[in-house]
């Protein structure tokens, strides 16, 4: 059985003479979470909307779980949960007045679906108080709830972490996972905030000016077509020069030095043999300290800018 949740084939869209998205293809995997990352005004709101249904395609196609989004509309749009903007809650209605009043616009919700979709999401507690009392974490993960009533095979949210405290991200995270590690969602979060969504995604698409910048698998996966990330390598290490000389000659790597350590960035492959190289050469390690370069650093030299703002 095939693995892709949805595939993107070369999406455009033209609004007015404005060409807005400009030939998008990619493919998102079932269980993965998947952001949609880009500055403002990048297309993001509008590839969503057209990956949803809201909005027409000009030209290209959405393949839902192998289904057309311009052919076989109804089967393509019954696999998707999304939450495009924000979700309407009624205040003055508790969580599971909310949810039942949703479930019954649609077909064959059960009452166990509604307890199934709120311990998904954690409200387990709350469930009963009314919407007002709500914090916003917990609004929108009673609006995920909502959005997978009719058990999508992938959800979409717009900016979810948008407007939350670092603990209401944490939270959002948390379940995200768990939807996509335990029910096998695919996740597509789309965000400006990198730093927000980077713990959350096992790949990040980077969009600009409506064209795909980069793929970019988060946790250094193993898929060929993926760049990794770099791995930035601190060593303290004696005599410091020698072992500069060496990374240089041995591995073609410019170490740079701080006190008595040294530090460069390489491939993960390339650490043990950098290692290697330093031991049959009598250097002394004292230490070694490996960090990601963050993947916010990539997004600022991909997109060619310093602020997203
Ligand atoms: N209905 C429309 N008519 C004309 N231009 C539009 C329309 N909708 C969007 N745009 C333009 O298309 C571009 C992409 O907008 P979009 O909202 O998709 O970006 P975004 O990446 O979601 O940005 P944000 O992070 O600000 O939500 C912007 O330049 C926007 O001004």
């Amino acid at each position: 059985m095939s693995q892709i949740a949805m595939e993107l084939i070369n999406v455009k869209k033209t609004i007015g003479k404005k060409e807005i998205i400009k030939g998008l293809s990619f493919t998102i995997n079932k269980g993965e979470v998947f952001g949609f990352i880009g500055p403002n005004g990048a297309g993001k709101t509008t590839t969503i909307r057209m990956m949803v249904g809201l909005m027409g395609l000009t030209d290209g196609d959405v393949h839902i779980l192998g289904n057309s989004i311009k052919t076989n509309f109804k089967e393509a749009a019954q696999e998707v949960g999304a939450i495009v903007e924000n979700p309407e809650m009624y205040p003055f209605m508790t969580g599971w007045q909310n949810l039942m009043h949703y479930a019954r616009m649609m077909p064959g919700i059960s009452q166990e679906r509604l307890k199934e979709v709120i311990s998904l999401v954690g409200l387990e507690n709350p469930i009963k108080e009314k919407v007002g009392k709500y914090s916003l974490g917990m609004r929108q993960r009673l609006g995920i709830a909502q959005a997978l009533l009719h058990n999508p095979s992938i959800l979409i949210l717009d900016e979810p972490t948008n407007g939350l405290d670092p603990a209401g991200i944490r939270e959002i995270r948390q379940y995200i996972r768990r939807l996509a590690e335990q029910e096998n969602v695919a996740v597509i979060i789309s965000s400006h905030l990198l730093s927000e969504i980077e713990l959350m995604c096992d790949r990040i698409g980077i969009i600009k000016n409506g064209e795909l910048v980069a793929i970019q698998s988060v946790n250094g996966g193993v898929d060929s077509d993926l760049e990794t990330l770099n791995q930035q390598i601190k060593m303290e290490v004696t005599p410091l020069n020698q072992a500069i000389d060496l990374i240089k000659k041995h591995h073609n790597i410019d170490a740079t030095t701080a006190s008595n350590s040294l530090s460069f960035t390489s491939e993960k492959e390339s650490i043990p043999l950098i290692i290697q190289t330093l031991v049959n050469h009598n250097i002394s390690i004292y230490q070694i300290g490996i960090s990601k370069s963050t993947l916010e650093d990539k997004f600022f030299d991909l997109i060619g800018e310093n602020t997203i703002e």
